[in-house]
């Protein structure tokens, strides 16, 4: 008895032993380490049981009842403490997710629609910061954005980034050490930079041209899925400017194989955003087979890109990478990470996007019009090229609102805070190793920051009152918005419209967490003619992120969009087709880290010639 007696007090300590451990060190890379040393502690358990005469059944037994000690202390420990003693004990929070992130998955699943939860978190508990994981804190208020963003935060990119380390090494993405990751972007800036651009620009052109002639070929089509159509060209593109090979999509007028494979695993990333460690132990244990066959297109392609010689002056990404001499970013597995990087980053957030611009377009035709009787007639000239697209006030407008009102990584970023903490302008501190998220859709729905959040009107992006006067605009270089903290935004008078919105695109309710109008310096308040004016907060605005990880190719998403949306709306009206109004993206866009919006059909009528 004394002996059963003194191996529980020892399972007891060892759990609590283990507690310490995990709390001590981050050992979400290594939960498998964890599963082994777990392997190996009973079974040696269970063979010292066996070699003491007791015989395999009981051996077993014995072995299992000390297991059962040790789990159950452990798990109490665990709770007791995230739940009562934990350095985040002090903020607001579902009770659940506070003692186990497994706990999330009950706001993720069925509907994967994680990014319209939060907000819903943040209205009940009445409070801009939420504990939304045992270490893991949700914050909505954009003073906090440099500090957790910014180019001089202290705040590293989180343990999520760690997911799939172990099969790929690090990219840009991936990198979590600031020097890394400086290395890392040093290269990525050369292949995006100006002159970069300018190289890219003919076969993003050449690509939309392709584009517009096979929606010729179905313009008297009753149902165009446009989302599939935007998908090829943003693929295509991406291929070309990417390593110099298309997919060859738009022609085919197929989604090649390898999207299919990405889009496949992208529900899992739903879950797994919230139980990262996981995600490392199943494809440590041979699950994630799409991964690994993903992995062998990388490997294929980039091989045949290095036989490729490079045309004279026409350099692509994997070009640039390759020509760096830092062993880190030109080992194989650290190409390969980068090569499924740029299909994942630059081809599935652009699509998305038209996808949802085009969305937008066919709820607010005024807007389509407005766009096309600003643009340059097509009998002026039949194609719009990059170039001529760069001081379109209204069609970035048209962008940046669509951009606001469908962020396409709508859950925002994880953050780790700096080991001494954080402290946010209104004096919250926030202890270290915090996981924070910024949640970009909740704060760009959120109506301090702009009003009438869920309408969607481009004006709220012009100063000046006028479409020409230019556009709060995210291609800015500057690290948030190309905004100071005095810009008055004053929305144009001669797109105020009725106070009914056109568009109320998602189940989150207006002015999700204060009923009182906004009073930002950065807002106007409703005219006297009875009409709304919508406002903005330029600094709330991060569809592409900011400061050090601000998405590295935002500029040449912007080239990508401006150029399809000109060249489509300058031919046809863009239509519902029938039997579409929109609401399967409402209902069923996923929160994937990225979002996958699901499918958009529509009809494109050749605008009247009078119009
Ligand atoms: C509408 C289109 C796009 C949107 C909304 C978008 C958005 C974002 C966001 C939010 C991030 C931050 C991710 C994070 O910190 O985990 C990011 C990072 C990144 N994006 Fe984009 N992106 C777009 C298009 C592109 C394109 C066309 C490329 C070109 C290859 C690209 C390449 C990258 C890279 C390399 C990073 C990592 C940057 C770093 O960590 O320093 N993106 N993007």
């Amino acid at each position: 008895m004394a002996g059963f007696l003194t191996r529980n007090e020892v399972a007891v300590l060892s759990a609590l032993a283990t507690h310490a451990l995990l709390n001590r060190f981050t050992l979400d890379r290594y939960s498998h380490l964890v599963l082994l040393a777990w392997i190996a502690a009973f079974g040696s358990v269970a063979a010292g049981e066996w070699r003491a005469d007791a015989g395999f059944r009981k051996a077993l037994q014995d072995t299992a009842k000390i297991a059962c000690v040790y789990f159950v202390t452990l798990l109490t420990s665990v709770m007791v403490y995230r739940g009562l003693f934990h350095r985040l004990r002090k903020f607001p929070g579902p009770f659940l997710p506070r003692l186990s992130k497994w706990f999330s998955l009950s706001y993720v699943i069925p509907q994967f629609q994680y990014h319209k939860q939060v907000p819903l978190l943040h209205k009940q508990y009445n409070s801009d910061i939420v504990r939304t994981g045992p270490r893991e804190l949700s914050i909505i208020d954009p003073a906090a954005i440099p500090l957790v963003h910014g180019a001089q935060a202290k705040c590293v990119k989180g343990v999520w980034y760690d997911m799939f380390k172990h099969m790929e090494g690090s990219s840009i993405h991936t990198a979590r050490s600031k020097d890394l990751h400086r290395e890392h972007r040093r290269v990525w800036d050369r292949a995006m930079n100006e002159t970069s651009l300018r190289a890219y620009e003919p076969r993003v052109n050449n690509y939309v041209r392709l584009l517009i002639s096979r929606l010729e070929e179905h313009e008297n089509d009753k149902s165009i899925r446009m989302s599939d159509w935007v998908a090829f060209l943003a693929f295509d593109i991406m291929g070309d400017v990417g390593f110099s090979r298309s997919f060859g999509m738009l022609q085919k007028g197929k989604m090649d194989w390898v999207i299919d494979l990405l889009h496949g695993g992208m529900s899992a990333m739903s879950v797994f955003t919230h139980i990262p460690y996981v995600a490392s132990l199943l494809t440590r244990l041979g699950a994630g087979g799409d991964v690994l066959r993903l992995m062998e297109w990388a490997h294929g392609t980039l091989d045949e890109r290095k036989i490729k010689q490079e045309k004279q002056g026409e350099k692509d990404i994997v070009g640039h990478l390759l020509d760096c001499d830092n062993k880190e970013i030109t080992s194989r597995r650290a190409l390969n990470a980068a090569a499924r990087l740029l299909v994942v980053a630059g081809s599935d957030t652009t699509s998305a996007t038209l996808t949802f611009i085009f969305l937008e377009l066919a709820r607010n035709p005024h807007t389509q019009r407005h766009l096309r009787s600003i643009l340059p007639s097509l009998s002026a000239k039949p194609h719009l090229e990059a170039q001529d697209l760069t001081h379109i006030p209204y069609l970035d407008a048209i962008i940046n609102e669509t951009m606001r009102l469908h962020p396409v990584v709508p859950s925002g970023v994880q953050r780790e805070t700096p080991p001494e903490g954080l402290t946010l302008p209104n004096g919250t501190y926030i202890p270290g190793h915090t996981q924070i998220w910024m949640p970009i859709y909740a704060i760009h729905h959120d109506a301090r920051n702009f009003s009438s959040p869920e309408t969607f009107a481009p004006e709220r992006w012009l100063v000046n009152g006028t479409t020409q006067a230019g556009v709060i605009s995210a291609t800015s270089s500057r690290e948030n918005s190309p905004f100071d903290e005095k810009t008055v935004i004053v929305p144009s008078r001669s797109f105020s419209r009725s106070t009914t919105p056109s568009s109320t695109a998602s189940t989150t309710p207006d002015n999700f967490l204060s009923e009182t109008p906004p009073t930002d310096p950065t807002t106007t308040p409703s005219n006297p003619e009875g009409t709304t004016t919508y406002t903005a907060n330029p600094r709330a605005f991060m569809p592409f992120s900011t400061g050090t990880y601000k998405c590295a190719g935002w500029r040449l998403a912007m080239i990508e969009m401006r150029c399809v949306v000109a060249n489509i709306v300058r031919r046809w009206e863009v239509r519902f087709a029938v039997g579409e109004d929109g609401s399967d993206i409402d209902e069923k866009t996923q929160d994937c880290f990225t979002v996958n919006p699901g499918k958009l059909d529509v009809r494109l009528v050749p605008w009247d010639e009078d119009e």
